[in-house]
Formats: structure tokens, C-alpha cells, sequence
């Protein structure tokens, strides 16, 4: 995000390398059969030297012609009736014979020139060769913006456009949330308004800054706010685009670009991707890393050679950092880290207010409801969520962007678009129960976060989902709010083996959630009596990708076997609560099922007026709080 527009690598560049290379060896080989060909020529019969010789001897020689490595002799029979010529390649020593006997036997000696045609389909091969090469490297280089030209770029002058700037009118009020990095960050504005102030007392002030955050989280919005704040030209470039084919010319832009930032000082350099250029080095597979390295080590020269009065400001951006070489994390490099989070509630509803600004709302407290609604989504997903809202409120024709057409929007970008998919009466009625198992479950768990809605149509890659609703941000979980989430994860399953006597796999993702969540309970936070408060994790969780980094396990096979039997019990336990509770209020699930089969989605109004008993809805008791990062679908 935020480099829309530029070049990627791969983008049919590679069908152009192919392309390329085919021209080239077609070039080639045409050079090498007109070379064939020439030499070939046709018309006199090719025949050793010594049978010329011996033709000359015999007299039956009218005419010679004498080429600079080849004689070419016709004969004439006596009556003259059949004339013939013979070709032969004179030795290489020369023949001082040949002319005398020549001139003995009375033979028309020609010698001619060597036709200058030759010479020219010699050359000319290798002239095309060469315009290709030329051509070649050129158009490899030609989108870099300040290449440092080769050899190419030497011969040919510069094609390649100075590294350019532009001003940002971003400013820090058009970031919402990300206080904490927005301070940060804006110490720098004075800095680069007025470097003089800083100078004068020797303060150092950080050249290299690192944005570390999640995709979509506005860290590259951060860096032009900055620009705009300051109001300094803006150097944007993404660190895919400094890894080329040809060594060197990744680290010759680095250099035109600095060269370009401190001309225009004060500026600032953006570098997107940091991390496609910053991975510890000799870390790649294979080999061809040099290009990359040699990028690197540019980067961090440049890093190096700034004097501390130079108002040029790098900022870089990378969702990576455990990848990065930690050169580039030494002092005087990038030694400011600012962390981009993902928004929370408030933060939310900031961003979509800024987005929303110039939108036709029907209602901006739906707005409220929507950032409620969405944790987990970064910056850039909200702001794609009104763009689809807008859209699907101007295809049913609507003058004002609607509460559903939010919602409709919400559903698209968490899980894709509603899929045309056909499923079998039976399947459908076993989603219902699944899903109505979830609904059930949630709504019966006292403290579990508040429903939102359920629906059994697919989209993206879920066929059902159980909507919940978060109301505010948790920040720890207790044990009951964990062991509630356990039955409400595998009731979906459970309601089908209560309610169809058979289960499916559409639980595969429920119980891979509910291990990891079990996992968590025992080896992490110690809600085991039999264990107690002991790390047993057996891996690292990475802060973003949200995977796990292979570790080895430090603690005995026997322990192992202790936390697996903990977690079984947990889930087990967890089973039998789901189906306790489906059990107990039977009637009314039941009722849900075929609510939910017949209307396909369910607002939580309709899921209340069928679990509540008789279909009496009382007054909501809603529980307090939600969870943040609580699944949002089930
Ligand atoms: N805090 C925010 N306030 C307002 N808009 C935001 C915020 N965060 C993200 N956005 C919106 O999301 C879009 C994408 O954000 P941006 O490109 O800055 O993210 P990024 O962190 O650089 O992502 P990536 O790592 O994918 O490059 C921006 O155009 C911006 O409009
Ligand atoms: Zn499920």
C-alpha cells in the first residue's frame, strides 16, 4: 500500500526478459549463417588445390581469377562446347609456382578486389549485437528513476529522471489514532523546520526513523504527514524497487536518491518495504543476493555519512522487523523505533470519521455501531469498508449511505463477497445447525461478548458465520471469559451431533481455534490447577504475522504429555458444557435452526425472539464488555 502506481517487480518483465533474450540469439544466429553463407559460394565446384594445378598443367586452363584466398579457374575443352569452373583455396603459404605457371600455360589471369560486401556482413552482425545489448540495458534501467546508468547509462547519457519530491498536504490531523507514534513522529517537525536551532546547541537529532506496524495501519500516511507538517520535499520510494537485475544499480539509486534529498535538504526520504532490501544478510536462498546486499550496504553508508547538521530525515516502513539486518537497527542508522498499531474502537471510529467526511451518511452515529463492529481491521480496511458501502449504496440507487449498506460493506471486507454458491438442501439445514449452535451457545454463556447477527450465507471462504459484537476493548481476558469462548467455539459442532446425531467437517476451523485458544490457557497463562503458572509454549508468537517462529521446546517429553492432557480435558470439558447447555435449551434452538434456515440471516433481535422463552423477549440484559481481538465470527 502506498506505492500504487509504481513499478513491481515481476509485472511481465520477465515476459520481456524472454522476449529479450530470444531477439538476441536469433540476431546471433543469423550472424553466424550469413557468415556461413557468404563463404559457401555457389557456382564453381569446390575442389582441392592440386586438381587446379594439375588442370593449369594440363592446359585445359582459359582463365584464372585470382581472389585474395581462393582461385577460381574455368576450363574449355578443346571444341570450346563445354566451359567449367573449378574453385580451389590456395594454401595458406602462398604458391610461388602458381604464377609462372599460369603465365606458361597462357591463361587470362584476373585479380579482383574483395567484393566490400563481405567486409560490411562481417561487421554488421555484430553491430546489431550490440544495439541490442545496449537497447537491453537500457530498458532494464529505464524505469528506475536515477539509476546510476551502468554501462549503458554511460554511452547513452542520462534517460533516467532525477529522483523527484513531492509536497505532501497530509498533515497530523488527517491521522487518526496512533497518538503515541504521531509524538514521535512530530518531534522531527521543528527539526526539520529549523535545523539551524538544533545545530547551534549540538543536539543530535535522529537521521533514521523506523515505522514497524501492520500492513494498512498508515505508516506511510505517518511519513508524508510529516513531510506535510514541515512542509519539506517528500523522497518516496519502495525497497522493492531497488533490487534489479543488474548489480549495482539498486545501490546507484540509493545514492542518487540521497544525493537528491540532501540537495534539496531539509527532506525527508520515505522507504517503503524496508524489509525486501533489510533481511539479515547471506540469510537468502540461493545465490544473486549480491545485488540486494550491495543495496543494503549502501543504504546503511549513506545512513553513515550524514553530518549531524543535515536536514534530511529517513523514515522506512516494515511489518518485518525480527527480519531486518541488524546493522540497520545500530545507532545512528535507524535507532528510532515508532510502533503503528492496530486502531482500536475509538481510534476506529476517528478514521472512519476522517474517511466518511465527505461522504452522504443517512445516520453518523452508524458510524459508532461500525467501529464497534470491525476490530482487527487497520486503517487502510476501514477506509476501503465506506468506499464499498458507497458502492453498494449507489447500485441500489440510494441518495444516502445506509446503516445495511455499512453493514453489507463490513461483511465484504472481513470475508469476501457473497458467494453464488448452490448448496444441497440437507447441507443448508446443516449449516442452520451449526451455526444456530454458535448463536446458542454465545447467547446463554453469561459474559460472552454480545451478538451481532448470524447468517448461512457464504462469503469468501466461511459458509456460515456467528457475528459477535464488541462494545469495548478487553485488555486481559479472565478464565471464565476463555472457558465461555471454548463452548461457544465447539457448540456449532456440538448442536450437530445433538441435533443430527453426526458431526461434519465443517468444524475444522472451530477446533483448531479452540486448541490454540486451550493452548494458550494452559501453557501460557497458567489456568491449569495441575501445571500452575509455568511458560511451556513451544513457540514464539510473532507480534504481527500472527504465526508462530519455530523454537525449540525447553521442557521434559513429561511435561509435554502433561500440557496435551491439560488441553484435552479443557476442550472435552468445554464439549460437554456446549452440549449441556444446546440440551437444556433444545426447544428453543430448534426454533433458531429453522428461523435461520428460512430467513438465512438473523439480526439479533430475531436470534432473541427465539431463544427467549415462549418467544417472550424481556428487556436485554446485555453483558458489559466485549473483547477486542475476540473471534468475530464463528
Ligand atoms: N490512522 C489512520 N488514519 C487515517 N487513515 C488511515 C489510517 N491508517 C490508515 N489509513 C488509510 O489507509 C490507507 C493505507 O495506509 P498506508 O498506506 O499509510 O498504510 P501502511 O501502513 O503504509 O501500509 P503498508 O504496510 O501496506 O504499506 C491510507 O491511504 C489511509 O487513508
Ligand atoms: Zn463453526
Amino acid at each position: 500500500m502506498g506505492n500504487s502506481g509504481q513499478k513491481q517487480p515481476g509485472d511481465g518483465s520477465n515476459g520481456l526478459q524472454w522476449l529479450i533474450w530470444g531477439l538476441f540469439s536469433a540476431v546471433l544466429m543469423m550472424a553466424v549463417l550469413s557468415n556461413a553463407l557468404f563463404d559457401t559460394r555457389t557456382g564453381p565446384s569446390t575442389v582441392p588445390y592440386s586438381v587446379v594445378k594439375k588442370l593449369i598443367r594440363d592446359g585445359q586452363v582459359v582463365s584464372a581469377d585470382l581472389q585474395e584466398h581462393a582461385i577460381v579457374v574455368t576450363t574449355s575443352e578443346a571444341n570450346a562446347a563445354k566451359v567449367e569452373a573449378f574453385r580451389a583455396v590456395t594454401p595458406a603459404q602462398g604458391d610461388p609456382e602458381l604464377l609462372p605457371l599460369l603465365e606458361q600455360h597462357n591463361v587470362e589471369i584476373r585479380a579482383e578486389a574483395p567484393a566490400g560486401v563481405s567486409l560490411l556482413t562481417y561487421i554488421l552482425p555484430w553491430i546489431v549485437i550490440l544495439a541490442v545489448y545496449l537497447w537491453l540495458q537500457r530498458r532494464m534501467m529505464g524505469n528506475i528513476a536515477g539509476g546510476n546508468g551502468g554501462l549503458a547509462g554511460g554511452l547513452l547519457g542520462g534517460r533516467f529522471s532525477k529522483p523527484s519530491a513531492t509536497r505532501e498536504k497530509v498533515i497530523f490531523s488527517d491521522v487518526a489514532g496512533q497518538d503515541q507514534a504521531k509524538k514521535e513522529v512530530a518531534e522531527l517537525v521543528d527539526f526539520l523546520r529549523d535545523p539551524q536551532r538544533f545545530e547551534r546547541v549540538g543536539a543530535k537529532v535522529p537521521h533514521g526513523v523506523l515505522l514497524v506496524g501492520p500492513p494498512g495501519t498508515g505508516k506511510t500516511l505517518l511519513a508524508k504527514a510529516l513531510a506535510g507538517e514541515a512542509d519539506v520535499p517528500f523522497f518516496s520510494t519502495s525497497g522493492s524497487e531497488f533490487i534489479e537485475i543488474f548489480v549495482g544499480v539498486g545501490a546507484g539509486r540509493v545514492r542518487k536518491m540521497f544525493e537528491a534529498a540532501r540537495q534539496a535538504a531539509p527532506s525527508i526520504i520515505f522507504i517503503d518495504e524496508l524489509d525486501s532490501i533489510g533481511r539479515t544478510r547471506g540469510t537468502g536462498l540461493g545465490g544473486g543476493h549480491d545485488e540486494r546486499e550491495q543495496t543494503l550496504n549502501q543504504i546503511l553508508a549513506e545512513l553513515d555519512g550524514f553530518a549531524a547538521r543535515e536536514a534530511v530525515v529517513v523514515l522506512a516502513a516494515t511489518n518485518r522487523p525480527d527480519v531486518l539486518d541488524p546493522a540497520l537497527l545500530r545507532p545512528g542508522r535507524f535507532d528510532r523505533h515508532v510502533t503503528l498499531n492496530l486502531p482500536d474502537k475509538a481510534a476506529r471510529r476517528a478514521i472512519l470519521g476522517i474517511h466518511a467526511r465527505d461522504l452522504p451518511l443517512e445516520d453518523p452515529a452508524d458510524l459508532d455501531v461500525m467501529a464497534a463492529g470491525t476490530p482487527g481491521f487497520s486503517g487502510a480496511d476501514l477506509k476501503n469498508l465506506l468506499n464499498e458501502a458507497a458502492i453498494t449504496a449507489a447500485r441500489r440507487n440510494g441518495q444516502r449511505i445506509s446503516r445495511d449498506d455499512l453493514g453489507e460493506a463490513r461483511d465484504k471486507v472481513m470475508m469476501g463477497t457473497v458467494r453464488s454458491l448452490a448448496i444441497r438442501p440437507e447441507e443448508k439445514h446443516r449449516l442452520a445447525v451449526h451455526e444456530a449452535g454458535h448463536t446458542a451457545a454465545a447467547y446463554f454463556t453469561p459474559g460472552a461478548d454480545p451478538l451481532y447477527k448470524v447468517t448461512i450465507i457464504p462469503r469468501g471462504h466461511a459458509l456460515g458465520g456467528t457475528h459477535m459484537l464488541m462494545e469495548s476493548e478487553r485488555h486481559t481476558l479472565d478464565e471464565a471469559y476463555l472457558r465461555g469462548q471454548l463452548v461457544t467455539l465447539l457448540a456449532g459442532r456440538s448442536a450437530e451431533k445433538l441435533l443430527l446425531g453426526t458431526v461434519s467437517s465443517g468444524a475444522d476451523d472451530d477446533i483448531r481455534r479452540a486448541t490454540e485458544l486451550a493452548r494458550s490457557m494452559v501453557a501460557r497463562w497458567g489456568m491449569t490447577e495441575g501445571l500452575g503458572p509455568v511458560d511451556l509454549r513451544q513457540s514464539e508468537d510473532h507480534p504481527f504475522l500472527g504465526q508462530s517462529i519455530a523454537q525449540p521446546r525447553n521442557h521434559a517429553d513429561a511435561t509435554a504429555a502433561q500440557v496435551d492432557a491439560a488441553i484435552i480435558d479443557l476442550l472435552k470439558d468445554a464439549e460437554a458444557q456446549a452440549v449441556s447447555v444446546l440440551t437444556e435449551h433444545r426447544p428453543r434452538v430448534e426454533r433458531l435452526v429453522a428461523s435461520l434456515e428460512a430467513k438465512e440471516t438473523l439480526t439479533f433481535d430475531e436470534i432473541r425472539q427465539c431463544l427467549e422463552p415462549d418467544n417472550k423477549v424481556t428487556p436485554l440484559k446485555r453483558p458489559k464488555g466485549g473483547r477486542e481481538d475476540a473471534p468475530p465470527d464463528l
